[in-house]
């Protein structure tokens, strides 16, 4: 692969030292394009948060090297947006100033901040929410929001994690399908955490399966079908062989070891 966008180099992560040392990721090495939609998979405790984290640059890892275009990460950056389960949303802030929070830090201007925001917001179906406050708001649209606000600061990479878990089903596809609408669009690059397999393979370019204990790469699947995807797609035998073989790498394995 050409540059990636995201590298991992034989990346490893110890927590703790001396005996309650604890490798939580071993020997980790993973590319990541430009623009591709990656989703990670794993059972839990593989380490799919902490190889995010380490990405994200919220956690220091313990050897190898983590790299974004090229560049070794020593903390958090405006190139990467992170999306949480949880949505994180600010109470006191209207949804509109929410998203114009990540804007106001940037030093935009009032203007151009509402601009950029409704324009966010527009994309997620949110703009008639604009002044409202999050508790108002169903937990689909409060991770719209989030969404929103991640997507304003116009970060080169996305890192999801799970950030559809707690939502209903339906509201999971649209959002998946909004995720598909909107990265059709601008490209960025994505690496998204799940534990929903269907999920996994519906939005990516490839899967990465991680395996436990320690946590390290066990396959990557390519998922072979062409964009932009409809539901449809998730009833065709091609989706049916691709998801099937992503279960069986997670979950074989971990019966394997219980
Ligand atoms: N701060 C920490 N200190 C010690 N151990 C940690 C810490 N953070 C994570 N771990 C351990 O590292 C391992 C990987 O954790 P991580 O949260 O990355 O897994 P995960 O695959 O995201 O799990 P899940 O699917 O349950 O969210 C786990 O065994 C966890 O207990």
């Amino acid at each position: 692969m050409a540059d990636p966008k995201i590298a991992f180099r034989n990346v490893s992560k110890v927590f703790g030292t001396g005996a309650d040392a604890f490798t939580a990721i071993r020997d980790l090495t993973l590319e990541i394009a430009d623009g591709e939609i990656v989703t990670v998979v794993g059972p839990s405790g593989c380490g799919k948060s902490t190889a995010m984290n380490m990405v994200a640059g919220l956690i220091p890892h313990s050897s190898g090297e983590v790299l974004v275009d090229g560049r070794p990460v020593s903390g958090p950056g405006p190139d990467r947006g992170v999306i949480f389960q949880q949505y994180a949303l600010f109470p006191w802030l209207t949804v509109r100033e929410n998203v114009e929070f990540g804007l106001k830090l940037q030093g935009l201007g009032r203007q151009e901040r509402r601009k950029r925001a409704m324009h966010y917001l527009g994309l997620v179906g949110l703009q008639d929410f604009a002044e409202s406050y999050p508790k108002t708001l169903s937990g689909g649209m409060k991770q719209r929001c989030a969404i929103a606000r991640a997507y304003a600061v116009n970060p080169s990479v996305l890192l999801m994690d799970e950030p559809f878990g707690a939502l209903d089903a339906l509201t999971r596809v649209t959002l998946q399908n909004q995720l598909l609408d909107t990265w059709s669009k601008d490209r960025r690059t994505v690496m998204f955490i799940t534990h929903d397999v269907d999920e996994a393979v519906f939005i990516a370019s490839r899967v990465v399966v991680l395996a436990a204990r320690p946590g390290r790469l066990q396959e990557i699947i390519e998922v072979d079908l062409p964009y932009p995807r409809d539901e449809e797609v998730r009833l065709s035998p091609e989706f049916m062989e691709i998801r099937n073989r992503v279960w069986r790498a997670v979950y074989r394995r971990d019966a394997q070891a219980a």
